[in-house]
């Protein structure tokens, strides 16, 4: 096994990282040490705590009654340990003075003990109260940051989907745990505070309060420092084994979706006398979790330390005890040695918490800003923010325009844009089909027509290099964003249907959906994308005569719908936004590649009964009936419009793209029916 470390220094940015491995792992990891982690936290605090306060007063607008009753609680939590240990000693007190003195004191140990309970039963009832406000305090919270980031995401720009700015990263449960974070390091610093409060009471008498309790935090603070934890650091931990990343792969052979394959095609024997080379090639590399191996000390030195200091609280009592034996109490002593147990954990939380606390602020802050509501939306008053409204001319088709458009998707790696220096005109209620080559840019030019994406800059040898798309001769991003969503109806090739939702009536009849949804138990009503959480506890396998069994086989039974009846079901929904009567544009993306012949059919020529008063931009690889009623066919290539013209005058450019592909897809009928 080889667990022992190997270092690298590299730096970006000027920020210094370091190179280690560790068995067959590798860790890069900002050089910090934790002087520079508490600076860094005090640094950000300041900056932190409006968010802060803005929680704490949100959460409090929130429910105002339960509020102030849990953050009291939280902080009785805090103090609970403490106040029972002082109890505790007053209970041994009672018993050592009834031995010192040989004397029975019944009245003073059984107040004692009344006391000692009484206080362990109200913390019992304080924690369990604390649990049942929580529960509503915390449903509260999830709700209110849940619509806050729904509310940002659904208002949001389509175009601005891609931007940094507009990835909302966080969750409503996230907001609640950061709040649970923050309470929690609070109250883990009382406690702290409290136990020192206690062990300054019980050694006063010794006079050796403040010194009792420097050896108690010690141990705490020393362990703190000389244990290595990946938790608080900047890193990154990647598996660099290729023969670990093998053995995971071929692991994952055995799972049952790849079972037809593995076993049909006869890979067993290989897989196995693979997974026994890689396995004997990994023998002398640690596979340990990286946690672990980090972890652990390259010597035993600090171990051995540690466990000296956590000892040197009871070396000082058994010390005071030689120095003085008269003035020296077993309770206090008892007392004594439990607090410095306890304070030692909750110094050590405390310690490795500031970096919970610290991320938890940091949280609330980027779920306050992430959510920062922009103007409104100008759905009353759209010229007064000068925002156009794309609904005005309801019952007209949409003018679309691209002058010099050209996009590329952020980030990728083509070495050409996806759409390059376009210009065309549709216009208003043309019905356009868009045709071409896979990947020569058809999707991306519906999605730029429909405001999904705005122009990128042209990388070379454009005249305008940036580009425009003018809705009506108004440029797009001058629409209000739900003004001009109100005016499209978009019928995409992803076939996404929406979870937990039901199919709807004559909707589902021009998409011919029906079939499918008479297909199913409950029709209409039946739920496409089921969304419900279940859990089973030791329901096994092989009890397939349980009852419990069969109500687990009944709703671990998926919904089976194929890729065309999705399509149909999908299809569905665009008829019922026609139905709105507002919409002016039509964008429709492929809708029809899992469809049979009768379906298709149905469905475009349904489609095309909707045309009245919108221009409809089809993206197709079908030719024939579509391009033929065309008024204009556009024919891209990669990522330019090459031809554009009506199908006959296509045709009849002997050497065009579209002749070309047209032709293709008509010699294969003409060899089927030959
Ligand atoms: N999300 C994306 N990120 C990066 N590149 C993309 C993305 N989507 C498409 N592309 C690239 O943009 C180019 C145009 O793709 P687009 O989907 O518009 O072509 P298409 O003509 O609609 O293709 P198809 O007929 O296969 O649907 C392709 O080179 C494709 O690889």
């Amino acid at each position: 096994m080889d667990p022992s470390p190997q270092k690298n220094v590299g730096s970006v940015h000027q920020t210094k990282y370091t190179t280690e491995r560790y068995g067959i792992w590798e860790v890069l990891m900002v050089d910090e040490n934790y002087r520079a982690q508490y600076l860094r936290f005090i640094h950000d605090f300041p900056k932190l705590l409006p968010y802060l306060c803005r929680l704490f007063q949100d959460i409090y607008s929130l429910s105002p009654e339960i509020f102030p009753r849990f953050i009291c609680l939280r902080l009785w939590l805090g103090c609970q340990e403490s106040i029972k240990l002082h109890f505790s000693g007053e209970v041994l007190r009672a018993i050592e003075q009834c031995l010192k003195e040989g004397v029975a004191d019944y009245y003073a140990v059984a107040y004692a003990i009344i006391l000692r309970c009484g206080v362990a039963g109200l913390a019992s009832f304080f924690s369990w109260y604390s649990q049942q406000v929580m529960l509503g305090l915390q449903r509260r919270v999830t709700s209110h940051f849940q619509l806050r980031i729904m509310s940002t995401v659904l208002g949001r720009d389509l175009a601005d989907k891609n931007s940094p700015s507009a990835q909302i990263n966080v969750s409503a449960k996230e907001a609640w745990t950061a709040f649970e974070e923050v309470l929690q390091h609070i109250s883990t610093v009382l406690t702290v505070v409290s136990q020192l409060g206690l062990i300054f009471y019980v050694s006063a008498q010794d006079k050796g309060g403040i010194l009792f309790a420097l050896l108690c935090l010690l141990h705490p603070i020393v362990s703190t420092l000389v244990t290595r934890s990946l938790w608080n650091k900047v890193c990154i931990v990647r598996e660099t084994s290729r023969d670990q990343q093998r053995i995971e792969a071929l692991t994952t052979l055995i799972k049952p979706e790849f079972r037809q394959d593995v076993i049909g095609n006869n890979l067993q024997a290989f897989i196995l006398s693979e997974y026994q080379e890689t396995n004997e090639r990994l023998r002398n590399v640690s596979v340990e979790q990286i946690w672990r191996l980090y972890g652990t000390p390259s010597s035993p030195a600090s171990g051995i330390l540690t466990t000296f200091l956590s000892d040197l609280p009871l070396i000082y009592c058994a010390l005071t005890a030689l120095r003085d034996p008269k003035r020296t109490s077993f309770a206090s002593i008892a007392i004594l040695q439990q607090s410095s147990v306890l304070l030692s954990r909750w110094v050590a939380i405390a310690l490795s918490g500031s970096e919970h606390f610290r991320s938890g602020m940091k949280h609330i802050q980027d779920i306050y800003e992430s959510t920062e509501k922009p103007g409104k939306n100008g759905i009353t008053d759209l010229k007064q923010i000068g925002l156009e409204d794309a609904t005005l001319r309801v019952g007209e088709g949409i003018e679309l325009e691209l002058r010099n458009v050209s996009f590329e998707y952020p980030g990728t790696k083509a070495n050409r844009e996806a759409l390059r220096n376009i210009s065309l005109k549709i216009k208003p209620g043309q019905f356009v089909v868009l045709v071409g080559a896979n990947g020569s840019g058809k999707s991306t030019l519906l999605k730029t027509l429909c405001r999904f994406f705005h122009p990128t800059a042209c990388r070379s040898g454009c005249s305008d290099v940036s580009g425009q798309v003018l809705l009506d001769s108004i440029p797009a991003q001058l629409y209000s964003e739900s003004s001009l969503r109100r005016t499209m109806a978009v019928l995409s090739q992803e076939n996404m249907l929406y979870p937990g939702f039901t199919c709807l009536d004559e909707a589902v009849r021009k998409a011919g959906a029906d079939r499918v949804v008479n297909r199913m138990k409950q029709g209409m009503d039946t739920l496409l994308e089921p969304l419900f959480s279940w859990y089973q506890y030791n329901v096994r396998d092989k009890d397939t005569d349980h009852p419990l069994k069969k109500v687990l086989q009944e709703m671990e039974r998926p919904i089976e719908v194929s890729g065309g009846e999705k399509q149909r079901i999908v299809a569905a929904r665009t008829f019922m936004r026609l139905k709105s009567g507002t919409i002016r544009f039509l964008a429709v993306d492929e809708p029809s590649s899992a469809l049979d012949a009768e379906g298709e059919e149905l469905l475009l020529s349904n489609l095309l009964r909707e045309r009245s008063g919108k221009t409809i931009v089809f993206v197709t690889h079908r030719f024939g009936k579509l391009t033929r009623q065309a008024d204009l066919i556009l024919c891209m290539k990669e990522g330019q419009v090459i031809e554009s013209g009506t199908h006959q005058e296509l045709m009849n450019n002997s050497e065009g793209e579209y002749k070309k592909l047209y032709d293709i897809q008509a010699s294969a009928f003409r060899d089927e029916s030959s």
